[in-house]
């Protein structure tokens, strides 16, 4: 998969293209992106996933240090190259940009730059500032432009419309349960070890304290999860408390995120980790001691390696 920064500097011969933001990459995501493959296949055409980043809400919001996505740049990479795409374009969202109308978008980006032959759909996307959706005109700049277009329906899974804000909700509410079947894979934060209080040592249960890559990044509700690590090509169990540690009675509290990674004893300073989220099991409590937190870790080890073992 070939990945685009600059159009100015390309020119794309017959191109499939399927427009979004596809925050997640979700089931729903793979499924639109799935069939462009295969439209394009057909058709003797590229595939191409034309996506944004900086990503819109950042541009519109009045706090951008505020916004949270669930796929960071290199996550979207990933997820998106391994449906068979041919070109993904990373297009700078910006004012100018959205002040185009729907005709200038399709006309000056995706025909003049991509050459478009075949559009297809998102069953929610609108396109330009006016925000066409209605197929009727699209298809009339589809006649004047020369492509062809088609739509998809939104994909259910179980009893949910798949949505990127529907995911949002539930990983703010700490419901990360059933991300698999919604995301197709385990919810997860990569980042680096950085160091902690080096407390953790002296209680027997050292953490591994997480700096995110993408400070962008959606973080679970505070509380305490069951998770699998990913270092070093080997995944492990272990659990996580995402809080400001009240135990602690730190002056200034901050939030903090930390592993502790079952059967492992490694100095991993400075090494990068990726956590999937498995299950949230409890929240955040504030001990009398620190011997009473230590009683209370080791119930979370024993409720967790249960938990991760029958998730095998
Ligand atoms: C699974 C897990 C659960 C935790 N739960 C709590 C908690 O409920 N309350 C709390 O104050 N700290 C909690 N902590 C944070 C500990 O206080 C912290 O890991 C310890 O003080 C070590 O800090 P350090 O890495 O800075 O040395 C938890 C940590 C882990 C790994
Ligand atoms: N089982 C383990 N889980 C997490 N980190 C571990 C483990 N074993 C060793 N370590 C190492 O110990 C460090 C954590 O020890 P800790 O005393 O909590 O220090 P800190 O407060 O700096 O996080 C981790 O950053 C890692 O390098």
């Amino acid at each position: 998969m070939e990945i685009i920064y600059h159009l100015e500097s390309f020119e794309i011969p017959n191109a499939a293209i399927t427009v979004g933001t596809f925050d997640g990459v979700h089931l729903g995501h793979q499924y639109l992106i799935s069939h462009l493959v295969q439209e394009a296949r057909t058709r003797g055409l590229c595939s191409v996933v034309f996506t944004f980043d900086p990503y819109p809400q950042e541009v519109f919001s009045k706090d951008p240090s505020h916004i949270s996505i669930l796929s960071s740049q290199n996550e979207k990479i990933r997820k998106i190259e391994s449906l068979g795409v041919d070109y993904l374009v990373f297009f700078p969202f910006s004012r100018d940009f959205a002040s185009l109308t729907a005709e200038m978008f399709i006309e000056n980006i995706l025909v003049e730059k991509l050459s478009l032959r075949f559009l297809l759909l998102g069953y929610d996307h609108k396109f330009g500032k006016d925000q066409v959706s209605e197929v009727a005109v699209l298809e009339r700049y589809g006649d004047q432009y020369g492509f062809q277009l088609s739509r998809l329906g939104q994909k259910r899974v179980s009893d949910y419309n798949l949505s990127s804000s529907l995911i949002r909700k539930k990983i703010e509410s700490g419901d990360l349960l059933h991300m698999k079947e919604l995301l197709g894979e385990y919810y997860a934060v990569s980042g680096s070890v950085v160091y902690g209080k080096q407390i953790g040592r002296q209680i027997k249960f050292p953490t591994a304290n997480i700096a995110v890559d993408d400070p962008r990044k959606l973080i679970p509700k505070v509380g305490v999860y069951a998770i699998l690590i990913h270092y070093n090509g080997i995944v492990y169990k272990g659990m996580l408390n995402i809080g400001i540690r009240p135990t602690l009675n730190e002056q200034k509290p901050t939030c903090s995120i930390e592993a502790h990674i079952f059967d492992f004893n490694q100095d991993i300073y400075g090494k990068n980790l990726q956590i999937d989220f498995v299950q949230r099991v409890r929240d955040e409590i504030r001990f009398d001691s620190l011997d009473d937190l230590v009683l209370q870790l080791n119930r979370d080890k024993t409720a967790c390696l249960e938990l991760l073992t029958h998730m095998e």
